[in-house]
């Protein structure tokens, strides 16, 4: 279904409604923030035919355990229809909702075809404003309820990229809050980067977003916090390495080889690291060696480190000076990544390893208060870790000068250069004062390449990068043990049940398609006294660090998440992962099911294949699970062979794997284990735009 046909559907009469019950925040009023509130444009959405039943019609039984704050801030954003009431509960994601009553009926939880999903490029990543401004947006300005009156506004960028829209009657302003993975999520490409960022200082409207996160430990144990290697460490010596490219320096096979500085190696200790992992090995000398790099390696092995060591190490030796107080910061590196959990990752590493150094690192992220990321530049920075959105943002407003850059890092690079993320790290690219590509060193990270984005990445890199690929590119990490079940959409939830009842209280992250089936499945799991909480994009960003938080530290052993989730997140222990949806795409399955089996320790992954709705990815699923070693069932063959396309080279994102380096001229294209050849294509300029 469309999502034009999703918005029209969901305006008929008597349609049931779900609301999630930590929307009741954005929506409440009163003292003690009882009431559930909404527009009266959400207020007739009652009943929706047979497959929404099992929504729940009003019932939010909890908003006892909401703080203050988030009464205080709900308050200010009170609209006029009331049509719910919270009562007492506990247990949902430590926000206290376990005891709201889903309704049954329809057993399967979800439709396939709700578009919200945040894996939707074309239409949640390619051209809706990013959510991650909306300190920009007028506090008090009233929420147009959304189809579910739960919705945040939106900004959409299809215009000037700076209007407020609400997501709710005519279907209009779709797309929005966030996408994928979050940030995101450009213009149209008309504003230059300066006119968009002022733009939306001044012209949007919406509620303010006055989040200021928690300062992390500052503690020196809690800083060099880590968790333990596991027992498949050593074995990633024998992943087999490729290098391409001309020229490239030996890789090390010692962190005393590298000749880092004696702070950075005590610091290295301090952290629990004492021996390489491949990725490491051959980056740390090739970023040393001054050269842009491309590099592909496994889920959770190292790659964080790979880049920061050998740019903290220049850094060092060139005698960086100690950042001051200044309105104009000049960062000497920046680091971008798609998802603010983790950019927000990436800096604590990055002040781990700069620990006892004058180097600063800075991390800035949507979702919270501008004049907070203000401060935190002002201060003094060096490295800068943030989102796009916010990076742009604190561009625009000149709080950032970037002729001093001397290496930019796209983390997850394959998701940076996407059509959701391509064109404002393009903008980056482009801004006044941003030394070159021959000027600046520019390295790229991720587990999945496709291989198109190799071809866009060209764009950014000098034209002698080198390209490391350890193992697969895109292959799944061989420490999760990965488990397809046929299971129909009717019959998930309660096999999902049945997996978490087993598992006891391991942790787990149960991957969803869209944010609204978070909510649903994570609501769900509460009422059966599995204690859970969910991460989403239209999720408060305190709420999902908070989400996070519960989950980091066990107190929620489940997590539903969507996409967001997905990529570069370190939790430690998790030991299972679910996908109660497959994704659309294989790269982000691999990603996903890398939340578990992380430096060498072990993990599981089991996947629902409902044959309706996945057996697109029936074919490279065969061929991540084969390449992995995986046992491979023959039902999945045959659907995966039934399905197959001869030739097929990928025009979905995901569906196809470059093995290798594309300047090889002709690249063996892995679609499901059926491989075909073909001859790179110039880069598209134009689908840039
Ligand atoms: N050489 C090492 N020795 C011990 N632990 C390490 C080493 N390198 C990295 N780690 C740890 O391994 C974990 C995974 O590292 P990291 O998050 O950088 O993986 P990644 O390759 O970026 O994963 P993803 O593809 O999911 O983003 C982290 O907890 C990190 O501290």
């Amino acid at each position: 279904m469309g999502d034009e046909d999703w918005e029209a559907e969901i305006i008929k009469p008597h349609m049931s409604s779900y609301v999630p019950v930590f929307e009741k925040d954005r929506y409440s009023s009163g003292a003690n923030g009882d009431t559930f509130n909404r527009t009266p444009a959400s207020s007739s959405e009652m009943d929706d035919g047979p497959r929404r039943d099992h929504f729940m019609r009003s019932g939010f039984a909890s908003g006892r355990s909401l703080g203050n704050r988030d009464a205080v801030e709900s308050n200010k954003r009170e609209t006029p229809s009331t049509v719910g009431g919270f009562g007492v509960g506990k247990g949902f994601g430590n926000r206290g909702f376990l005891n709201n009553k889903l309704e049954e009926g329809d057993s399967s939880g979800f439709w396939r075809e709700s578009n919200d999903s945040e894996d939707n490029p074309t239409r949640d990543r390619g051209f809706s404003r990013r959510g991650d401004n909306e300190f920009e947006q007028h506090e008090g300005t009233q929420r147009a309820g959304g189809p579910f009156g739960s919705k945040r506004p939106t900004l959409s960028g299809a215009g000037n990229g700076d209007t407020y829209q609400s997501r709710s009657g005519s279907g209009s302003g779709r797309g929005g809050y966030k996408g994928l993975n979050e940030e995101v999520i450009t213009g149209s490409g008309k504003n230059s980067w300066k006119s968009e960022a002022e733009g939306e200082s001044g012209d949007t409207q919406g509620p303010k977003v006055t989040y200021i996160p928690p300062p992390p430990p500052e503690d020196e144990d809690s800083i060099f916090a880590h968790y333990q290697t596991g027992i498949n460490f050593d074995k990633y010596d024998t992943i087999l390495v490729e290098v391409s490219g001309h020229d490239a320096p030996p890789a090390i096979l010692t962190f005393e080889e590298a000749n880092l500085c004696q702070t950075l190696n005590n610091n290295i200790a301090k952290a629990g690291y004492t021996k390489l992992t491949p990725v490491q090995k051959y980056s740390i000398p090739i970023i040393l060696a001054g050269r842009d790099l491309m590099a592909c390696a496994q889920t959770g092995s190292g790659k964080t480190a790979a880049f920061l060591l050998p740019i903290l190490a220049h850094m060092m030796r060139d005698g960086i000076t100690a950042s001051r107080f200044k309105e104009l910061q000049e960062p000497e590196c920046i680091i971008v990544a798609p998802t603010r959990e983790l950019i927000n990752q990436i800096y604590l590493e990055a002040r781990k390893f700069s620990f006892g150094t004058c180097v600063r690192a800075v991390v800035i992220y949507g979702g919270t208060q501008l004049g907070h990321s203000i401060r935190q530049i002002v201060q003094g920075c060096n490295v800068l870790c943030a989102t796009p959105g916010r990076l742009m943002d604190i561009i625009g407003k000149e709080k950032i000068g970037l002729k001093q850059v001397k290496y930019l890092v796209l983390d997850e690079a394959d998701r940076m250069l996407d059509m959701g993320f391509g064109p404002e790290m393009k903008k980056l690219i482009s801004c006044p004062g941003m030394p070159s590509k021959e000027q600046r060193q520019t390295l790229m990270f991720s587990a999945t390449f496709p291989e198109e984005i190799q071809r866009l990445a060209g764009e950014f890199l000098k034209s002698n990068y080198l390209f490391v690929a350890v193992g697969q590119v895109g292959g799944a990490c061989r420490d999760v043990q990965q488990t397809i079940l046929q299971v129909g959409q009717y019959s998930k939830r309660e096999k999902l049940v049945e997996i978490l009842r087993n598992i006891g209280d391991e942790r787990t992250m149960v991957f969803v398609e869209t944010k609204k089936k978070a909510d649903f499945i994570a609501t769900f799991l509460c009422q059966e006294k599995i204690s859970t909480t969910s991460i989403h994009g239209d999720r408060e960003q305190r709420e999902r660090e908070q989400a996070l938080g519960d989950f980091r530290c066990g107190k929620c052993p489940v997590l539903v998440a969507t996409s967001v989730a997905a990529r570069g997140l370190d939790i430690e222990n998790v030991q299972h992962v679910i996908n109660f949806d497959l994704p659309s795409a294989i790269d982000e399955y691999v990603h996903r099911i890398g939340r578990t089996g992380r430096c060498g320790n072990t993990g599981r992954a089991v996947s629902f294949f409902d044959p309706e709705s996945d057996s697109h990815i029936a074919q490279p699923l065969v061929k991540v699970l084969s390449d992995a070693q995986q046992d491979v069932p023959a039902w999945l063959e045959e659907i995966a062979f039934s399905t197959y396309v001869p030739g097929f080279s990928g025009s979905t994102r995901g569906n196809v794997f470059a093995s290798v380096d594309t300047r090889k001229g002709k690249s063996t294209l892995n679609t499901a284990g059926f491989s075909s050849s073909q001859t790179p294509n110039p880069v598209d300029d134009e689908s840039w735009d």
